[in-house]
């Protein structure tokens, strides 16, 4: 397993890349959403696939990874934690682009919905775009219970970036602590701290890292370990 980065050092490459180097955070999260998307797609050609967006730019990242499966020639559904007008920023703007191109979104009002047991029912591969680096402490309402159907779906289940919930539960005792179990975690720039811990792959899987276009200067200088 390659060197790790601390949740810290991944949030720096994008703010160096944005204030340093005048790149664009829709760049990146089109950059990071497009390549997930073409693994995704190579992985599971045709596939049904439930995108699972949450609040934050992990979500903006889920809506990107939709756009591009579409013209990959999948079949894709979201469901999403927040309406567009509740969202900000990359994600607000990549959220907007799903709606105005009448993609199938469930907006989840409560966790025990009919509509988000029978979206994880009717997918082949469940992508987990709920929260990424963003995340603090245990999963709060919905994001357990929709972690909880996802988790008992016959689905392949794929996280982007890290599974949602996940490092918390790997620390935590309490028996209610949960996290996204996936098959396979696509996490970008370079693998995060603690994925290299013996038992980190419950929760993510087989871990790949996806580049996000970030110049090789800017990662050398950083001390981001490349492949
Ligand atoms: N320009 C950038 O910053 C880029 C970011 N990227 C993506 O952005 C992600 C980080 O985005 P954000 O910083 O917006 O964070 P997240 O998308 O991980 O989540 C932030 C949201 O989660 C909520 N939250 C935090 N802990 C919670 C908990 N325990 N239970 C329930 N809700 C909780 C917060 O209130 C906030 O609304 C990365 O993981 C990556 O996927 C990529 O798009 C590449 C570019
Ligand atoms: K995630």
């Amino acid at each position: 397993m390659p060197q790790t980065i601390t949740f810290e050092q991944s949030r720096r490459v994008d703010q160096v890349a944005l204030e340093q180097y005048g790149m664009d955070g829709l760049v990146l999260m089109e950059n990071a959403g497009s390549s997930a998307a073409r693994r995704i797609a190579q992985l599971h050609p045709g596939a049904s696939v439930l995108v699972l967006c949450g609040k934050g730019n992990n979500g903006g990242d889920g809506y990107v990874i939709a756009r591009h499966l579409q013209l990959l020639r999948c079949d894709v559904h979201l469901l999403a934690t927040a309406t567009p007008d509740e969202l900000s920023g990359d994600a607000a703007v990549n959220a907007r682009i799903a709606a105005r191109s009448e993609m199938p979104i469930t907006f989840v009002k409560s966790a025990d919905d009919p509509d988000i047991q029978a979206a994880m029912d009717a997918a082949d591969v469940i992508v987990d775009c709920l929260l990424g680096t963003g995340v603090s402490g245990s999963l709060r309402s919905p994001f357990q219970d929709i972690v909880a159907l996802a988790n008992a779906a016959a689905a392949v289940r794929i996280a982007i970036d890290v599974p949602t919930g996940w490092p918390a539960v790997q620390a935590e005792t309490s028996i209610d602590a949960i996290a996204f179990v996936a098959d396979r975690t696509l996490t970008f720039v370079a693998v995060k701290e603690g994925m290299n811990e013996s038992d980190a792959d419950r929760w993510t899987g087989v871990v790949e890292v996806i580049g996000i276009g970030v110049p090789k200067k800017l990662l050398d200088d950083l001390e981001i370990p490349t492949a």
